[in-house]
């Protein structure tokens, strides 16, 4: 069972894959960790960001490894633990322009695929571009989305302060996301974009649960769906042999 969720920053990817996949034993593939692994490492290794064809030369030096597991998510850059780092809003203010650089997506994509494939017993993986490029095969395609406010808030309500006030005007984190959204669906490559056979989850009105609820059972159906198919075509192929 492959399951490719895809959406725009701050629609509940990350939150409601983890929770699908622990619930349902699969594995899990957090994608923008793999951008923002291969950005951060840039960062740190005197790649100039803004510069297209530098990003380009670096694309395949670093080794880029993400764990798996819903319950405890990872990722390292060059064998150092970067799930801190990835986060800091330097990363994230580079992280479209890096991700946007054809070298880059195909080094990452190839990756993805190769998780997606060793996974036997299935597996969740988030991002921009699932449904439409790296997994067009998927078993379940779901492309979530949400108001701008609703997902400004949402984020704003990560970023707490130390006397627990927001840590971030509302306003800016709603332009920000709103810059990053445009930056990743205008690119050439691989844009953010749902896939025609997507089904969409509007989730400004729901709580995380009732979306993992959602999506948990859109995940039960198509293995049931599956699973009706696999036993149709081998009936298909007894009653072929038969007849010869
Ligand atoms: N349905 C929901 N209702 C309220 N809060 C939610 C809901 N879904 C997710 N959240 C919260 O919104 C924030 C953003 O969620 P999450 O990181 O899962 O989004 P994302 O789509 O993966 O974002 P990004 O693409 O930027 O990584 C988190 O704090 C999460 O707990
Ligand atoms: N499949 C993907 C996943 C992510 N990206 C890029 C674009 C995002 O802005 C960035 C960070 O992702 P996030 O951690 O916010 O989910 O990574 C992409 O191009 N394709």
């Amino acid at each position: 069972m492959i399951v490719a969720i895809d959406g725009p920053s701050g629609t509940g990817k990350s939150s409601t894959s983890k929770a699908v996949a622990a619930q349902l034993g699969l594995s899990y593939l957090d994608t923008g960790a793999q951008y923002r692994a291969i950005t951060w490492w840039m960062l740190n290794n005197g790649v100039d960001v803004a510069d297209p064809d530098a990003i380009a030369a670096a694309a395949g030096k670093p080794s880029i490894v993400s764990g798996t597991d819903p319950l405890a998510p990872a990722i390292s850059a060059d064998g150092v633990d970067a799930s801190g780092p990835i986060r800091t809003p330097e990363v994230t203010a580079a992280v479209s322009a890096v991700s946007a650089v054809p070298e880059v997506r195909e080094r990452i994509t190839d990756l993805q695929r190769t998780i997606a494939a060793e996974a036997r017993g299935g597996i969740v993986v988030e991002g921009r571009d699932i449904g439409t490029t790296v997994l067009p095969d998927a078993d379940l395609k779901v492309f979530l989305t949400a108001s701008a406010e609703a997902r400004a808030a949402r984020r704003n309500g990560e970023l707490k302060s130390a006397d627990g006030k927001p840590a971030a005007d509302l306003a800016a984190t709603q332009q920000a996301l709103a810059a990053r959204d445009k930056a990743d669906s205008s690119r050439k490559t691989s844009p953010l974009k749902k896939a025609d056979d997507a089904v969409e989850v509007d989730t400004t009105e729901l709580t995380l649960e009732q979306v993992v609820e959602c999506v948990v059972t859109l995940v039960e159906k198509a293995a049931a769906d599956k699973a009706g198919s696999a036993g149709n075509a081998a009936d298909a192929e007894g009653m072929e042999k038969a007849a010869r």
